[in-house]
This record gives structure tokens, C-alpha cells and sequence, in this order.
């Protein structure tokens, strides 16, 4: 919840304690010192605005202090707040008794465009906080933080963009990726995870390489004829097994599937995660292309 009372800790409350002595002592002031001054009326319609002004500001203000901000934006909001809502109590008491002009002046002018810029300086440094975090949590939302591609969510979103305009579609699996992490360890299998993103970052234009969990990837495409697709296919592959960690000899196997007139991205998924499954099945390191009624095309990649 965005307000919450937790945040209103001790030091807060003694705060607020404080800013409401303040208040009393202002009232007071005019209470007794500048009472020979002629009487106005509150009730008038401008006296009651200046209450609401008032009220206005010190429900905000008691609001900031319930929500957890950034500290630079919660003291800039407080002190802005704190200055405004004194400027508008001088403002309200001289709807009570007329103040002296220095008061008018100093006390309420002044101090009141002072607690503006300051509020206004808060809710700059707010709006930046929010875009700020946004930004934040749309990465989150659509990328995978080990590799930085797109994740599953973006495989998504993307693949009912392209939809309409037909599309292609790589889905990749690391071969006997396992032995990897028994062998090296778990955080040596990350790292050729990340090598593999950033390859695939490198070499899949036009497409869009995103990593669907685990050691499995795919890589979305415009739609291209069967030939071109298996073409572009078997580059990357040449390119995991030469470029990918040289050392380890890692190979990847690949489903290959364009869009057919009137399938939906399901059919598509589906097609393409046979194919790859045959691919696996065929001996892996290799292209297999996916087709509607017929039996994968192998492509023999050793
Ligand atoms: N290091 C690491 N390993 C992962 C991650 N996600 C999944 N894995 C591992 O990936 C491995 C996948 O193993 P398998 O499904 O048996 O596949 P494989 O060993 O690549 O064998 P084939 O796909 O049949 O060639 C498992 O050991 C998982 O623990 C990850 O984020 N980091």
C-alpha cells in the first residue's frame, strides 16, 4: 500500500507535533498581540477558501509523511510542505485580524513562494523517481537479468506485434548443457548462459533473441521462405559452436518454423518446439525445419 501508517515513525509524529505547536504559537500570536487590530470576518467566501487552502496543504502534508520516499525527496517535500502550510495559516489569520504589512509581506508572500519552489523542486525529483523506477520495473517485467534479453513476457508481446505481419521462428537448446554445470559448477554454466545472450544479441539481426528459461532461447524473425530460414538458422548454430566458450565445445540444436497462412502463434510454438525435439533426437548440433503436414526436413549440421 502506498500510504501506510508504519512509515509514520516516532521522529515523524514528534515532527508533525512540533509544526502543530508552531501553529498553535501563530495563532496565539494573533490571538493576543495583534488584537487591537481591526476584527475581520472568517465566514467570509475568501476566508473559507484560505481555510480549505490550508487544510488542503496540512492533509498533504501529514500524507507525506505516511508514504516511504527517498530521503532527499521527503525532506525537500517536508520543508516545502512545512513553509507553505505556515504561509497559509498567516494568510487564514489575516482573514481574522489585519496583520501588520511586514507580516503580510514576509510572513505570508515570502515564505509561502519559498515553500512553493521547494515543493515544486520535490515533486520534480518525485516525477524523476517514478520514471526512474518504472524503467526499473518494465525491465524486470520483460528481461531476464542473467542473459539481458527479452524473457518469455517479451517473447510474447513481440511474437503478437510481428504476428500480423507474419513471422519466423528459432528455438534453441544447448546441447548436454548439464554437464556443464556438474562438471564446472553452477556459476560457470551462468556465465556461458550470459555468453550465449550476448552472442545471440550480436548475431541475431533482424530478430529479436530472447531467452525462454533455462538453456533454452529462440530468436523471432520477419518471415522468411524455408531456405532463407534454414540458412539463417545454420549460421547461428556455426556461430554457437565456434564462438561459444571454444574450450567446453558447446553445440546448440535448433527448431526452425515460419508462420503458415491462418495459424495462430501456438501452432507456431508447437511446430517448432518438434522440430527441435527431432533435432535433439536426431543427434543434436543441428537445424531441423518444421512443416505443417509433413515430417521434419533434416539438416545434417556435422
Ligand atoms: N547454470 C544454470 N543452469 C541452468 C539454468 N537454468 C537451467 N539450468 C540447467 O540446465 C540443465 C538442463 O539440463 P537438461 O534439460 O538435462 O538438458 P541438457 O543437459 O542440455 O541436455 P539436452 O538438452 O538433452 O542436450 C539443468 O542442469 C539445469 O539445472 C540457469 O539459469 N543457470
Amino acid at each position: 500500500m502506498l500510504l501506510s501508517r508504519k512509515s509514520l515513525t516516532p521522529r515523524r509524529c514528534l515532527y508533525l507535533a512540533s509544526l502543530f505547536c508552531c501553529l498553535v504559537l501563530l495563532a496565539a500570536a494573533h490571538w493576543w498581540w495583534l488584537a487591537h487590530l481591526p476584527i475581520r470576518q472568517l465566514w467570509m467566501p475568501s476566508g473559507i477558501a484560505e481555510l480549505l487552502v490550508f487544510l488542503i496543504i496540512l492533509v498533504t502534508l501529514v500524507f507525506t509523511q505516511m508514504v516511504d520516499l527517498p530521503k532527499p525527496i521527503y525532506l525537500l517535500l517536508t520543508l516545502g510542505f512545512s513553509l507553505w502550510v505556515m504561509s497559509a495559516g498567516v494568510d487564514v489569520m489575516d482573514e481574522i485580524t489585519r496583520q501588520p504589512l511586514w507580516l503580510a509581506t514576509w510572513g505570508e508572500d515570502m515564505v509561502r513562494v519559498v515553500g512553493m519552489a521547494i515543493t515544486a523542486l520535490g515533486f520534480f525529483r518525485l516525477l524523476e523517481h517514478f520514471v526512474r523506477v518504472q524503467g526499473q520495473l518494465e525491465q524486470l517485467a520483460h528481461f531476464d537479468p542473467l542473459t539481458q534479453l527479452g524473457n518469455r513476457r517479451f517473447f510474447q508481446m513481440q511474437a503478437e506485434r510481428m504476428q500480423d505481419e507474419g513471422l519466423s521462428l528459432l528455438m534453441l537448446d544447448l546441447d548436454h548443457f548439464k554437464a556443464v554445470n556438474d562438471n564446472l559448477g553452477h556459476s560457470a554454466g551462468d556465465a556461458v548462459l550470459r555468453d550465449l545472450g550476448a552472442l545471440l544479441g550480436r548475431s541475431s539481426a533482424p530478430g529479436y533473441p530472447v531467452r525462454l528459461g533455462g538453456e533454452e532461447f529462440a530468436v523471432l524473425l520477419p518471415a522468411m521462405a524455408e531456405d532463407e530460414l534454414l540458412h539463417y538458422a545454420e549460421a547461428l548454430r556455426l556461430a554457437v559452436a565456434k564462438r561459444l566458450a571454444p574450450q567446453l565445445e558447446l553445440t546448440v540444436s535448433i527448431g526452425a518454423a515460419t508462420l503458415l497462412p491462418g495459424e495462430g502463434l501456438d501452432g507456431l510454438l508447437s511446430r517448432t518446439d518438434k522440430a527441435l525435439y527431432m533435432a535433439k533426437h536426431g543427434g543434436r548440433n543441428q537445424v531441423a525445419l518444421a512443416q505443417r503436414e509433413e515430417p521434419p526436413l533434416w539438416r545434417q549440421g556435422r
